[in-house]
């Protein structure tokens, strides 16, 4: 997965991550009103509206970046109908060429999280037939419980050529208060990032970065810098920019000198890009993918000022 992701990046001169995180009061006026009078104001709607929105975005944006982001959340409050939103945006978005990192930021026990590790990259086995319900390339995963709770990811990452992005400093406004604590002379959230360099040391791939990356938030230069010496291997998958207030200035340190090691995401800013002013100039809400299109442009040229 490390290597797709980075010859993507090479081709789009982009190491953006289009983060779809689908919320009906972002989406516009007519795409629900269509849904409303075909399906009433029911889950089924809600999905429907999801997949043509995303589906839109994906054809107007594919060709600029070389991943999206689904954010299971999003789609998992509206149950099997959401859930459909959520596989049918994968397999559409694989289609088009794109990798795709499933937002899904699992947590368990061993043998709990080996389901989660076949059902969403792994393969799921019914008697001796056996299928790929989620097609992510990777996801996103809690490391609390500790490393066995991380092992069967880790033995599918092997096996199907699959990545992790394990949070490790977080960019919300509270990740401080266990993230930051003093662990013996050091930061929890340093503890943690050599614990994911270590358990990614088995996984490098052919341009010398690991299958196994981090979460490491825009909002945290200073924290991201000393990662970045930490974990040198390792790609970070970092959210924040844009509607979280972190800018182009703030990401330098998230890079390595070889120009790579980081891929930003922009959820809100991109998908609902059609409800800023800057773009209403141009576009008709009709238009929302062309604002989405010109919204991951002028990212693109924000992040070239700094690499
Ligand atoms: O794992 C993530 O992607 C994630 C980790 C984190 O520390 N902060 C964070 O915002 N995210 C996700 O990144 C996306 C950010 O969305 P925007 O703030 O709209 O760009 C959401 O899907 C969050 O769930």
């Amino acid at each position: 997965m490390i290597d797709r992701l980075i010859k993507k990046i090479e081709e789009t001169q982009a190491p953006i991550v289009v983060g779809l995180d689908p919320r009906l009061n972002l989406i516009p006026k007519h795409i629900k009103e269509e849904a409303y009078e075909i399906h009433g104001k029911t889950p089924k709607a809600a999905g429907e509206i999801f997949y043509r929105f995303n589906k839109e975005i994906i054809d107007t944006i594919y060709d600029l970046v070389p991943a999206i982001k689904p954010q299971v959340a999003m789609y998992e409050q509206y149950g099997p109908e959401g859930m459909e939103a959520y596989i049918k945006t994968i397999d559409y978005a694989k289609e088009k060429g794109l990798i795709v990192i499933g937002d899904i930021k699992r947590s368990d026990i061993a043998s709990t999280a080996e389901a989660y590790s076949q059902g969403h990259i792994g393969r799921v086995e019914i008697e001796e037939e056996s299928y790929t319900v989620f097609n992510q390339d990777a996801i996103t995963l809690n490391p609390y419980l500790g490393v066995d709770s991380i092992e069967p990811y880790i033995q599918n990452c092997k096996t199907y050529d699959k990545g992790l992005f394990i949070l490790v400093k977080t960019s919300n406004p509270n990740s401080g208060e266990f993230q930051d604590l003093d662990v013996g002379g050091e930061k929890l959230y340093e503890r943690v990032g050599r614990s994911v360099n270590q358990w990614g040391a088995q996984l490098i791939g052919k341009k010398g970065y690991s299958q196994v990356g981090a979460v490491v938030g825009a909002t945290h230069p200073e924290q991201a810098a000393d990662l970045r010496k930490l974990m040198p291997r390792s790609y970070f998958l970092v959210p924040g920019y844009g509607a979280q207030g972190a800018t182009a200035e703030d990401l330098k340190g998230y890079f390595n000198q070889d120009g790579l090691g980081a891929i930003i995401n922009s959820s809100r800013g991109i998908i609902a890009a059609y409800r800023n002013e800057k773009y209403q100039k141009q576009f008709t809400e009709k238009e929302f993918a062309l604002s989405s299109r010109e919204a991951v442009i002028d990212m693109k040229k924000d992040l070239q000022r700094i690499r």
